[in-house]
């Protein structure tokens, strides 16, 4: 596996005003870099800025301070045509919730990021996403209405379209926060396992440690930074 640089966020603050005009500090100095195939669990108590954070990683908001970097190329005041073009391309999603789209199939819901891609990817939508089903064990449900299907496998077809454009980047927001503890734990197995094996990198945010247990580098957010977890106390 590469160790092509993917991320890098140097001294990253992200204030926001509040309606009384007082500014909020949320983040005040996150450095990280995460590289081609890297795990790096977030975890952070609720309020601390995990959901700033990711909505930074993947470019739905922007930095107030500091510089993020993606692939070596400085974002943090690009457009937002040009972030959201990086985002189709590069970037999977997988939330607490699983967004899935209602009345469309499992098949259906993967397909869907690829109705904005072009060439093969898009003429040959269909078996990519089936293929991609298959992956995450789901080969036999493809015209499966996700309300029907229990959390853990509404998850994993979230997985497989977060990972069916082959993005760089898979960021997950509490991605077992809706499953019970195994079911949690089988699911973020499989994230963690399909990421790897596609050759993105993976930043799991989370306030369950346990979740974060998976990632080979960890972070506590805490005061605006990220603290790196040593490995005893992150278990
Ligand atoms: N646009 C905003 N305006 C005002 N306050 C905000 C804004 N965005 C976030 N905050 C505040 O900043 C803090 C961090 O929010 P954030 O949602 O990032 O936390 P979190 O760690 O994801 O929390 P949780 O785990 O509860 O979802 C919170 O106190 C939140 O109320």
């Amino acid at each position: 596996m590469s160790s092509e640089e993917l991320l890098r966020l140097t001294g990253v603050a992200r204030t926001v005003e509040l309606p009384d005009g007082d500014d909020l500090h949320i983040l005040t100095s996150v450095d990280l870099l995460v590289r081609r195939g890297d795990h790096v669990g977030i975890v952070g108590r609720s309020g601390t800025g995990k959901s700033t954070l990711l909505n930074l990683l993947g470019l739905l908001d922007r930095p107030t301070g500091g510089t993020l970097e993606w692939a070596g190329r400085n974002v943090t005041d690009i457009s937002g045509r040009q972030a959201a073009r990086i985002r189709g391309r590069d970037v999977g999603f997988v939330f607490q919730q699983f967004n899935l789209l209602p009345g469309r199939t499992a098949l259906e819901n993967v397909m869907a990021p690829l109705l904005y891609a072009s060439g093969k990817e898009f003429w040959q939508r269909r078996r990519i996403a089936a293929a991609m089903l298959d992956q995450v064990g789901l080969g036999d449900r493809l015209d499966a209405m996700p309300q029907f299907l229990s959390g853990g496998e509404q998850q994993r077809i979230a997985i497989a379209r977060a990972l069916v454009r082959r993005p760089t980047v898979v960021l997950a927001d509490e991605p077992t926060g809706a499953l019970d503890v195994e079911t949690g734990a089988m699911v973020m197995k499989l994230l963690d396992q399909a990421t790897y094996e596609s050759g993105a990198a993976l930043i799991t945010i989370t306030h369950d440690q346990n979740v974060a247990a998976l990632a080979r580098r960890r972070f506590r957010l805490a005061e605006g930074r990220l603290h790196p977890l040593a490995e005893e106390a992150a278990v």
